[in-house]
C-alpha cells in the first residue's frame, strides 16, 4: 500500500535521503526508526507530496500522493501535531478538516471516540492542550475520513507509556481491518511497542529492516552456565564469536547451537535465551550511534 523505491533527496550538498527502498503492505504497522536528522520526515514529506524527490519514487495506493483523487479521503496524514491552530477548539479543527475533505460530519464524533478525547476536551481551545492531547487530536484528524493508509510522524511523542499501549491497539486494529500504517520515531521503545515491522534509517540510508522477530532474533543468544569459558571455546571452534558480559555469554549463534555447544563441553547451563528487546536496543544504538554523532557535530 506504500511503495518507496530508490528514493533520494538532496538539499544543495546535503543528501537527506539516500536511495531508500521499502514497502508497507496491507495489514502492517511499520515503524520508521532513526536518530534526529536521519531523514524520516523528509521521506514522509516526499510520500505525501509536500517535497519533490530528487530521484526515485514514493507511491501510496499505487501512485503519487498528488495523483490520488481526494487523497485526504484515502490517506490519513499527521506530520506535525503541534502545528494546529491554537485558537481553535479540537472540534473546530476537525470540522474544518471534514469540510475540506468532504467527509460527513458524523465522522467527527467517531474520530474523537477512537482517540479517546471527551466532548469537554474537544470543546477546549488547542492552546490549552497537552502534547499528548495534541497527538490524539492529530490522530483524530488522520482517522477522520476512515482512510486505508496512515502516515504518522512521531505520533507517540508526548504520550505516556499507557498512551503508547493505547496507540498500539488503535493502530493494530486499523491494520487488522486491512489498513497499512507507517509511523516514525527516534525512540526505539516506542516503535518496539507499536510496530510489527521496522525500517531503521541512519544518515539518509536504510541500515536495517525486517519484522520485529527477525531483528530480535538477529541480535543473538545469551547463555549463563557453570563454565562460560568452555562454551565460548566450543563456539569459537565452530566459527561463532562469543563475548562475555555481566549477564553471561553473548553470541550471534542461535540458542540451539549454543545448547549443543554446552552439551559437547559437558557444562551445566543455568540460563539460555534469545536476547530480547535489550538486544534490539543495542542493535539500534550500534547502527545509529555514528549517525547521531555526526548530526550532533
Ligand atoms: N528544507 C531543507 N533544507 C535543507 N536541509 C534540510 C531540509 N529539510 C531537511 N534537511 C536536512 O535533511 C536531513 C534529514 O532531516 P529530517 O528532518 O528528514 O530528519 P528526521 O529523521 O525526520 O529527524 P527528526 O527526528 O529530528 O525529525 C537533516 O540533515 C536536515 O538538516
Amino acid at each position: 500500500m506504500i511503495s518507496i523505491q530508490n528514493l533520494t533527496k538532496r538539499y544543495g550538498g546535503v543528501t537527506a535521503v539516500d536511495d531508500v527502498t521499502f514497502d508497507v503492505p496491507r495489514g502492517s504497522v511499520t515503524g520508521f526508526l532513526g536518530p534526529n536528522g536521519a531523514g524520516k520526515s523528509t521521506v514522509m514529506r516526499m510520500l505525501t507530496g509536500l517535497t519533490p524527490p530528487t530521484s526515485g519514487r514514493a507511491h501510496v495506493l499505487g501512485r503519487d500522493y498528488r495523483d490520488l483523487p481526494n487523497p485526504g479521503e484515502r490517506v490519513g496524514v499527521m506530520l506535525d501535531a503541534s502545528a494546529q491552530h491554537p485558537g481553535r477548539t479540537g472540534r473546530e479543527a476537525l470540522t474544518l478538516a471534514a469540510l475540506t475533505t468532504g467527509v460527513d460530519r458524523s465522522r467527527i464524533d467517531t474520530a474523537l471516540g477512537l482517540v479517546g478525547l471527551t466532548d469537554d476536551e474537544a470543546a477546549r481551545r488547542v492552546r490549552t492542550y497537552s502534547l499528548g492531547m495534541r497527538q490524539r487530536l492529530g490522530l483524530a484528524g488522520a482517522l477522520l475520513a476512515d482512510p486505508q493508509v496512515l502516515v504518522l510522524d512521531e505520533p507517540a511523542n508526548g504520550l505516556d507509556p499507557q498512551g503508547i499501549h493505547w496507540m498500539r491497539s488503535l493502530l493494530r486494529d486499523f491494520a487488522d481491518r486491512g489498513g497499512a500504517v507507517l509511523l516514525s520515531s527516534h525512540l526505539l521503545h516506542e516503535v518496539q511497542t507499536v510496530a510489527d515491522d521496522i525500517v531503521v534509517i541512519g544518515r539518509g540510508r536504510i541500515v536495517a529492516s525486517g519484522s520485529m522477530e527477525e531483528l530480535v532474533a538477529g541480535s543473538g543468544t545469551l547463555v549463563r552456565s557453570e563454565d562460560d569459558g568452555a562454551i565460548a571455546a566450543r563456539l569459537h571452534t565452530a566459527g561463532h564469536e562469543a563475548t562475555r558480559s555481566e549477564q553471561g555469554l553473548v553470541t550471534a549463534a542461535d540458542p540451539a547451537t549454543v545448547g549443543r555447544a554446552a552439551r559437547d563441553a559437558g557444562v551445566a547451563v543455568l540460563e539460555l535465551r534469545p536476547r530480547d528487546g535489550q538486544g534490539l536496543e543495542e542493535l539500534f544504538l550500534r547502527l545509529t550511534v555514528e549517525d547521531a554523532r555526526e548530526v550532533a557535530a
